[in-house]
């Protein structure tokens, strides 16, 4: 079924819609990993974002139920050169047409990913409409009407609504009641923004208990738990506009340890008085090198982010890694004080491993102070 992908400034590419009928709007942004796409699908950080993959064969590898990172798919589209029908994996149990059809997402195939992507590039990242019933001049206009990435408040759309444990088995729900922390070790709650499970497993395998919360809990909420730490969730949308964490960020981190990823990143940055500025067309891919301001170590790390945090002018805060492609901040500490996050994404899912020492610099944040 021939579909368009229509941009804000006019820009229109024909290709073929591989989920049937229908119409998405979203930021169209691309990614550079060349696989991973399940987790890239269902990170809930791409909320209300299509996702260009520029890695031409997108699908060849299937759907399987556990490289997820969230209960459901969450871009708002997604977008491939060629989407492969056939999988051939052995843990396959579904392909990607079905799979987004089945949630009601699209994807459209056929269309130049290159040229999409150059445009992006030299552009920045755009609003956009997929349809497959609209003429291209009113795809054109819809993709006007939508409201810009920046100054929208998303955490709240993908929050949980109460708090949770995330045990071996996976989320367990509880109340703010009854709440009892189920096994011993250090207890942390984690803000959820967005989360994505490896997160929560990558605590988990540190011997932390994480007690996942609704992303405006206040501060007096957390303290009533008596935690060890609180962690700080990736999620979608514009930090700035994310006014109750970040007072409830700011009243924890007076005396209590906090570690942030991404979006968390961003909060903790803004509640200890830096700022944050959206980027050209972002990060998005498996291969950013970060490096180690105080090792000199350089990661390939795994990215996703449109905004960015500047902590520059904070005497307290050192910066403690950068992004070697366009020297833009990855990661912060206090001086003084047990708080630290990190832009890039040391859980990984998908992209390397490299980073994943993160983790346990959060755990041994929580004991040594
Ligand atoms: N992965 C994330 O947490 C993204 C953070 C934020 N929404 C950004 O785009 O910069």
């Amino acid at each position: 079924m021939r579909a368009i992908l229509a941009l804000e400034d006019g820009t229109v590419f024909h290709g073929t819609s591989f989920t049937g009928d229908g119409e998405a709007t979203g930021e169209v942004i691309f990614n550079t990993g060349m696989t991973g796409y399940q987790e890239i699908l269902t990170d809930p950080s791409y909320h209300r974002q299509m996702v260009c993959m520029t890695y031409p064969h997108i699908g060849n590898y299937g759907i399987n139920p556990e490289d997820i990172e969230s209960d459901r798919i969450r871009v708002a589209a997604f977008i491939v050169k060629e989407c492969c029908k056939e999988p051939s994996n052995w843990r396959a149990t579904e392909t990607l047409p079905n799979y987004l059809s089945r949630q009601g997402v699209m994807g459209i195939e056929g269309i130049d990913t290159r040229a999409l992507t150059r445009h992006i590039r030299l552009n920045g990242a755009m609003r956009g409409v997929m349809t497959t019933t609209d003429d291209p001049a009113t795809a054109v206009d819809k993709a006007r009407a939508i409201p810009t990435m920046q100054g929208l408040n998303l955490a709240g759309d993908v929050s949980c609504r109460s708090p949770f444990f995330w045990t071996a088995d996976g989320p367990v729900a509880t109340d703010w009641d009854s709440l009892r922390w189920p096994t011993s070790g250090p207890k942390v709650a984690v803000y959820d923004f967005g989360v994505k499970y490896n997160i929560l497993r990558e605590l988990s395998c540190q011997g932390i208990q994480p007690l996942v919360v609704p992303a405006d809990t206040p501060a007096a909420r957390i303290r009533e738990l008596g935690v060890d730490g609180v962690f700080l969730s990736n999620g979608p949308g514009d930090p700035e506009p994310v006014e109750q964490a970040i007072e409830a960020i700011r009243d924890l981190a007076q005396d209590t340890p906090i570690g942030g990823i991404c979006l968390g990143h961003q909060l903790l940055a803004l509640a200890l008085g830096g700022r944050t500025y959206k980027l050209k067309f972002g990060h998005h891919g498996c291969n950013h090198p970060v490096q180690d301001s105080t090792t000199g170590v350089i990661e390939i790390s795994s990215q996703n982010h449109g905004f960015c945090a500047d902590v520059s002018m904070l005497e307290d805060i050192t910066a403690t890694h950068v992004n070697l492609n366009d020297q833009t901040l990855e990661g912060f500490r206090h001086r003084h004080k047990p708080l630290m996050a990190v832009q890039y994404h040391p859980e990984a899912a998908p992209g390397p491993n490299d980073a994943k020492p993160f983790f346990r610099r959060f755990a041994q944040m929580l004991t040594v102070q």
